[in-house]
């Protein structure tokens, strides 16, 4: 059941030192519409929760003769006494319009503790006991998690500032309470206060909801998911929060803040210190993510019970206990909101920790993985399966300390929260067992979210995103992993590009950047990794590696892939097509997964085990050496490399050149398409064989320049084989059948870049536009003349063609197979880079010089667009392939 707010007011019980004609006065003063004349001011406690006490203010005045409450008001305080550091801080909860005399001589400065300090030039105020630094050009305090005074009371250009329940309830959406005005005055009621809208709606104090219907339940849930990623979403910087907080290293300065003040709760003469706290702060410092600043706003007391929902409705009205809010990693609110999974906060248990994952969930409620995956959906962040259980840890962790500060202040005598403040020493320890028992779990989390179509899925809003049906409209899942992957793409990638070029073009040329493989790691981490991989493939390839596809050991680490289909991957490879450096960040560049994909197809255990794996794993490349420099390759039945049998070897003699990959220093296996038998019919006599790099005989003759880009370190290299003997069980699939390999081979990998192409041409765009906007031409900017206009949207409309175009080919990839789907895939093949090209040529114009030089990705992106109408296939053969089909169309 609900708990209205006006149930949870209990008797008030003074503290001695609050003056409620005091607290009249300042009010009357400070908060807009109080009323002037009251006749009677009452405040009545809430009696729930144990942090900074709180109260009703009923302000009451005569109406013809009669007593009648008139307004009401929510006062929130410190707690009296001698505080932690940090603690209750309630001026961080508010926030007011400061005006000041326009920047001349009065400006206040109030620190998070609402001590104020003068700076230079400016007037006297009291109270001073704070340093200025003039790094932050603010004050500096004893806390780490200072921010700078003008950071609380940031400056807009008219002398105003905005903290967060203020800038919240004036420029989000968030529900917050209205906040009138706060008093850092500690004479007026003991202590700092402010004093904010009453809400009058429910509260659930239990979040196990008793007394509620299932459907009911899941609606409050679903409003906690989306509370929740409503305050996650806020744009900090556009409302003036900015600097609320420092936004890196959150976690890092949580373990070490909480460890500091359980250390200081249980110093000597106080309660007594658990060893497997300590542990469990080594832990929590050892795997501390990877990302550990999202720099958005955290909430830092996320929970359903300090929700105010609707009176009626099943929506929040207001988050309340900003005390603990700032910036950093939002992924600790939302292992905080998620809680109850793992303990059983509601009652006084000192026994075990219970938690929905431990006894049931109550009918209704999502289980954790649906929750989280509506969080996700609602802000678009990654799946957090990865560093799950550092984060409930964390939580954990930071609940262990708190209840020892409470359990000490208890004992001191000045916890607000009264009896329940004296099983919190129990209750701390009840914590530490379980968090000391949740990071020896094998599994916390399952790798992946649930998935969109689970007809079990809680969401309502969220199914907005599949709900819309038709052919191009990408699932949930694809959305999340398209959002994860431009996120990558930004923080990760671009900033990348200009230092990966400079070291390809430097004499280290042939090495690798030891960041990219860092960033495969990181990949590998976020679920990013060997997403091209379809469904179909890695199906056989996981009978055949491990006889049972669901126990495969690559199903923790997505050693195949996402399981998408060939359409699903065409939303998510053009993202990666944006950056030249970027698909094999990802394990998805050319030439691997065509070579991949012809192991996954078609290798033997054996070859699949020796090669696939250490592919899969991305700790080794591979390439792909059909083209002869002699023959015209286009027609591969002209190439003359020869691959002989003799006894159980096979000998390879013959020169191939466009080898792509074939000069990275990690390539270590070559499939080699050469001749097997000269007289056999002319579609039998190819052959496909497995070579390491390493072999005596394999000669790299020189890498190939394209305009004069050599691509390295992947390159293109010119390789001869001079009686090359490798095992006979490293031919594919059999003699004669190289060229029903090639088939296989080129369908998914020839529209992979196609895909990538999409990818490429919408940087293009995108940095033609921003091009057009900053640059001026004869007075005007560029965005400003009529024929680029015409230009631009030239592009657009051909781009999006081509991009349907591309997906309608995968998707008959998926629904009739290579052979079926040749005439769209040549189509795709030939309208991909042709688009690429004119919009990179476009954009290329757009910049002038600037678009020539190597200043821009543009010259690069368009190379590579222009090979692409020779490499895989030259476009008058595609263009042969469509032209057959449709006559043979005609002649039916
Ligand atoms: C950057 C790059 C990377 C490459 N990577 C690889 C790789 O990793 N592995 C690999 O084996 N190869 C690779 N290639 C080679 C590429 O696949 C071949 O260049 C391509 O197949 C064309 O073969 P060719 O160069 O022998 O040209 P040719 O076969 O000599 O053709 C020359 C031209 O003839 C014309 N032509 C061809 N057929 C027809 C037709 N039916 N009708 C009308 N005109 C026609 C076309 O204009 C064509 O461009 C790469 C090429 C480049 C540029």
């Amino acid at each position: 059941m609900a708990s209205r707010t006006s149930d949870l007011l209990v008797q008030f019980q003074p503290d001695g030192e609050l003056n409620l004609n005091s607290l009249g006065e300042y009010a009357k003063e400070h908060v807009h519409g109080f009323p002037s004349s009251p006749v009677k001011i009452g405040l009545k406690q809430f009696g729930y929760g144990q942090s900074n006490p709180t109260y009703l203010m009923e302000v009451s005045s005569t109406e013809g003769g009669t007593e009648v409450v008139k307004k009401k008001y929510v006062v929130r305080k410190k707690p009296p006494g001698k505080l932690l550091q940090s603690a209750h801080a309630v001026e961080r909860e508010f926030q007011r319009k400061y005006s000041c005399c326009g920047g001349q001589s009065c400006c206040l400065y109030v620190c998070l503790h609402g001590h104020t300090q003068q700076m230079k030039g400016y007037d006297e105020i009291p109270n001073t006991n704070l340093e200025y630094h003039p790094k932050v050009n603010g004050f500096v305090s004893w806390n780490d998690d200072w921010v700078s005074v003008e950071a609380l009371y940031q400056r807009d250009g008219k002398g105003n500032g905005t903290l967060v329940l203020e800038a919240l309830g004036v420029h989000t959406q968030v529900p917050v309470p209205k906040v009138f005005c706060l008093c850092t005055d500690s004479s007026v009621i003991g202590t700092p206060f402010y004093i904010m809208e009453y809400l009058e709606g429910r509260i659930y104090l239990n979040p196990k909801l008793p007394g509620v219907t299932p459907e009911k339940r899941n609606a409050i849930y679903h409003a906690t998911a989306k509370a929740l990623a409503s305050l996650h979403s806020v744009n900090v910087d556009s409302i003036g929060l900015g600097k609320f907080g420092r936004r890196n290293d959150y976690c890092k300065r949580q373990v070490e803040r909480w460890g500091k003040q359980y250390m200081i709760s249980t110093s000597e003469g106080k309660p007594p210190r658990d060893p497997k706290m300590l542990e469990l702060a080594s832990w929590l410092q050892q795997h501390i993510p990877l990302e550990d600043s999202t720099g958005g706003l955290v909430h830092g007391d996320f929970r359903i019970d300090n929700l105010v929902f609707h009176p009626v409705e099943d929506k929040v009205i207001g988050i309340l206990d900003w005390e603990l809010s700032t910036l950093g990693n939002q992924m600790c609110d939302v292992a905080y909101s998620t809680m109850p999974y793992v303990m059983d906060v509601t009652d006084d248990n000192t026994e075990s920790p219970g938690g929905f994952e431990a006894t049931r969930i109550p009918d209704g409620i999502p289980s954790l993985a649906e929750f989280l995956a509506e969080y996700c959906s609602l802000t678009g962040k990654p799946w957090p399966a990865v560093d799950w259980k550092f984060y409930v840890a964390l939580s954990l962790f930071r609940g262990a300390s708190i209840y020892a500060g409470v359990y000490n202040r208890w004992i001191l005598g000045n916890a607000s929260g009264g009896k329940r403040a004296q099983v919190a020493g129990k209750l701390g320890t009840v914590v530490i067992d379980c968090a000391y028992t949740y990071i020896r779990r094998k599994s916390v989390l399952p790798d992946h979210p649930p998935s969109a179509t689970n007809p079990k899925q809680f969401a309502t809003e969220s199914e907005g995103l599949s709900k819309d049906s038709g052919k191009f409209v990408p699932s949930r899942k694809i959305l999340e992993l398209r959002n994860k992957l431009l996120k990558f793409m930004e923080t990760r990638i671009y900033p990348m590009e200009s230092k990966f070029s400079e070291l390809a073009q430097s004499n280290m040329r042939w090495t690798v950047h030891p960041e990219e493989e860092n960033l495969k790691e990181l990949a590998k981490r976020e679920g990013l990794w060997n997403l091209w991989i379809p469904l179909d493939s890695a199906a056989r390839a996981k009978k055949l590696l491990f006889d049972d596809a669901e126990r495969t050991p690559g199903n923790g680490n997505n050693l195949f892939g996402a399981g998408l289909s060939n359409l699903e991957y065409g939303y998510l490879c053009e993202i990666m097509g944006r950056s030249v450096w970027a698909p094999q960040v990802f394990n998805c560049g050319a030439p691997d997964t065509g070579n991949m994909e012809v192991l996954l197809r078609y290798g033997t255990k054996e070859q699949q085990q020796e090669w696939l794996i250490p592919l899969l794993e991305g700790k080794i490349r591979s390439a792909f050496a059909m083209t002869e420099p002699q023959v015209a390759s286009s027609d591969a039945t002209n190439i003359e490399c020869s691959i002989s049998r003799q006894g159980n070897s096979y000998i390879i003699n013959g020169t191939k050149w466009w080898t792509s990959g074939a000069m990275d220093p990690r390539c270590r296996l070559l499939i080699v398409m050469g001749k097997s038998d000269f007289n056999a019919a002319k579609h039998k006599q190819q052959s496909m064989i497995l070579v390491d790099m390493k072999t005596p005989g394999v000669h790299v003759k020189r890498p190939l320049m394209v305009f004069g880009f050599d691509d390295a370190p992947h390159g293109h290299a010119e390789l001869v084989f001079e009686n090359v003997r490798v095992p006979a069980n490293n031919i594919l699939l059999g003699e004669g059948r190289g060229f029903e390999i090639a088939q296989g081979r080129l369908g998914p990998g020839r529209l992979h870049h196609c895909m990538r192409l999409i990818g490429a041409a919408e940087r293009g765009m995108q940095i033609m536009a921003q091009r057009a906007l900053q640059r001026r031409v004869f007075g005007k900017l560029i965005a400003e003349q009529g024929s680029f206009l015409s230009d631009m949207a030239k592009c657009r409309v051909e781009l999006e063609k081509t991009r349907l175009l591309v997906l309608e080919a995968a998707d008959q990839l998926d629904r009739l197979g290579n052979k079926k789907s040749r005439g769209i895939l040549a189509m795709a093949k030939v309208a991909a880079p042709n688009m690429a090209l004119e919009v990179l040529d476009r954009a290329i114009q757009v910049h002038g010089g600037a678009g020539v030089s190597s200043d821009t990705v543009l010259a690069h992106l368009w190379v590579t667009a222009r090979t692409l109408r020779i490499a895989d296939g030259p476009d008058e053969v595609h263009l042969g392939t469509i032209a057959k089909l449709e006559l043979q169309r005609a002649k039916i």
